[in-house]
């Protein structure tokens, strides 16, 4: 068994739901955003895999096992939460050292990330004079001491300038392509969009959707139809669509049909079509309609 399980997860802060009933699974050789706006319990359920926070029900298995029975938890799971939590006047390879030495890892190993992370020139220097991005660095290292097959990583690209982010892009798709699991939590859909393999939705605690990216993207795309006979072409198509929507009195919205086959299914019955506009819907759009969907239903 590898990845993560997470099975009827709840959190309960008195009349706060935080998480609720929450059931997703986290595939290792990807990388799965966990998404979802300020406050839908990203960071409560990554606190819960690597119990910081206990449930108030459910369960959370890494590898097979809830992290309380790993033997050797972190060579199992790294976490990366907080990108500030460091002695400022230690410098990076102190740091380093210490937890190598808590966590019964050899010195060596210390070097080694040093120069996998970009910072064997910065590690004499005292974190308290370090970028965000170095910080990020930095906390990547320290939850890699232990050479987890899991990575989890809370907004791990909060505060980092557009090449922090595509080094740390191509970092955690080397990492995932090792065979590793990944799970990171963003509430930047756009960069996701980039990233991920798979994605986690949620929101108000639970879920909306889980999957690979491009499935959702794909069942998302839709193409804008104007037709004057938009009515009795609405007729046709719905006999072979997933959905078709009116969006205007001469407009209409399908789903599961590309432009090519809705203008073979008109002129099949001599119907005219005056425009076909196939839309490929962002992230943050999909990501609204969801949460509409719900908040409607
Ligand atoms: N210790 C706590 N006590 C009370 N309520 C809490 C506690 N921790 C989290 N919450 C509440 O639980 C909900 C989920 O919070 P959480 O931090 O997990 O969300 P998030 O998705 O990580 O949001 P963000 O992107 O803002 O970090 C929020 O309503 C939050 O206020």
């Amino acid at each position: 068994m590898t990845g993560i399980e997470v099975r009827n997860l709840t959190k309960r802060y008195g009349p706060i739901t935080a998480v609720d009933t929450l059931s997703f699974t986290v595939r290792p050789g990807a990388v799965t955003a966990f998404l979802g706006p300020n406050g839908a319990g990203k960071t409560t359920t990554l606190r819960m895999m690597i119990d910081h926070v206990a449930p108030t029900s459910g369960s959370v298995t890494i590898c097979g096992r809830r992290y309380r029975d790993l033997p050797r938890p972190t060579t199992v799971v790294g976490a990366v939460f907080d990108a500030s939590a460091f002695h400022p006047h230690h410098s990076a390879r102190d740091h380093l050292r210490i937890y190598a030495a808590m966590g019964g890892f050899p010195d060596g190993r210390v070097q080694e990330l040093l120069t996998l992370l970009g910072l064997a020139d910065a590690a004499e220097r005292r974190t308290g004079g370090f970028s965000t991005g170095m910080r990020q660095r930095l906390n990547l290292a320290t939850a890699l001491l232990g050479d987890p097959r899991v990575l989890l990583l809370d907004e791990p690209s909060n505060g980092l300038d557009p090449e922090g982010t595509a080094w740390l892009r191509s970092f955690l798709r080397d990492l995932a392509d090792d065979g590793r699991t990944i799970l990171i939590s963003s509430h930047v859909l756009s960069e996701v969009q980039q990233i991920a393999d798979d994605v986690v939705v949620i929101r108000q605690g639970r879920l909306l959707t889980a999957g690979p990216l491009h499935e959702l993207t794909g069942t998302a795309q839709a193409v804008l139809v104007r037709s004057p006979d938009s009515a009795e072409l609405s007729r046709i198509l719905m006999r072979h669509a997933q959905a078709v929507r009116a969006d205007g009195p001469d407009e209409l919205r399908v789903r599961g049909l590309d432009a090519a086959r809705i203008a073979d299914l008109a002129a099949g019955q001599g119907l005219r079509i005056h425009g076909l506009t196939s839309e490929h819907p962002s992230l943050e759009q999909i990501f609204l309609d969801l949460a509409g969907e719900r908040t409607n239903g």
